[in-house]
């Protein structure tokens, strides 16, 4: 049985960006890029959140890159969940590996922000993915089931249906070296089975777990064909034509 689960591809622009570079992103994306099979969100830096949100089309969601545990304060430097919705956006990545591995952003930190955020209404895309030096001690399983069980332990099981699990081995993230579909639908496969045991099988069944990892316009197609692979976080690519090629992988 075909999945029910709705494609969705994220295009993360990470630090990029001029005004005007954005213009030029929004003006592809807006072009082409409606399919109502695909859910696709873009997460520009928070500086364009606002400038992003009120120029590309409304059927594309928007998202931050990230956020803070708390809704306001001092906290010098960061955001909250409520100036994102605030200026229209609904969605907010966390544990991105660039925030685990290069801000230092702990699990615990990140199943706290995770609560945070879907408590003040935002829906989370949640990052999780082993480095190169863990996958060959044979650690991907063990690193990815850790940093999910970080955010299981600070959730309710209703919350999952506004979580996308994006399953970004580090290795493969800016390197050109993708997962093949076969080593992605492996970790999907395994961490839905153990979700079912871990939260519910229905959680199981129908979140949603995308791969990230230069992602691209000639691999896309191949990784979208595998049963658990839902979807794309997008880096590099989404920040060209690419992308549309990418958010349409099955069409
Ligand atoms: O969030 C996106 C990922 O970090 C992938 O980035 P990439 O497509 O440039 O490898």
């Amino acid at each position: 049985m075909a999945s029910q689960r709705k494609f969705f591809v994220g295009g993360n622009w990470k630090l990029n960006g001029t005004k005007k570079g954005v213009d030029g992103i929004i003006d592809f994306i807006n072009k082409d890029c409606v399919d109502p099979n695909v859910e696709v969100v873009v997460a520009p830096s928070a500086i364009y959140l606002d400038y992003t949100r009120q120029k590309v089309n409304t059927s594309v969601g928007v998202a931050a890159q990230n956020c803070y545990k708390v809704g306001s304060g001092a906290f010098t430097g960061d955001n909250s969940a409520e100036m994102i919705k605030d200026v229209g956006c609904e969605w907010v990545i966390l544990g991105h590996s660039e925030r685990r591995h290069v801000f230092g952003e702990s699990d615990q930190l990140i199943g706290e922000k995770t609560q945070f955020a879907l408590k003040s209404g935002l829906k989370v895309i949640a990052c999780i993915g082993e480095k190169l030096d863990e996958r060959e001690a044979g650690h991907t399983e063990a690193v990815c089931f850790r940093q999910t069980q970080a955010i299981i332990d600070c959730i309710q099981e209703s919350d999952w249906g506004n979580i996308v699990i994006a399953y970004e081995p580090v290795w493969a993230i800016g390197t050109g070296k993708t997962a093949s579909p076969e080593q992605a639908q492996e970790v999907h496969d395994t961490l839905r089975k153990w979700l079912a045991d871990k939260v519910s099988p229905s959680v199981a069944s129908s979140v949603r777990i995308i791969y990230g990892g230069s992602v691209t316009a000639a691999n896309a197609k191949d990784l979208g064909k595998k049963p658990d692979i839902d979807g794309f976080l997008v880096g590099g690519a989404s920040l060209k034509p690419d992308f549309i090629q990418i958010v349409k992988a099955r069409a």
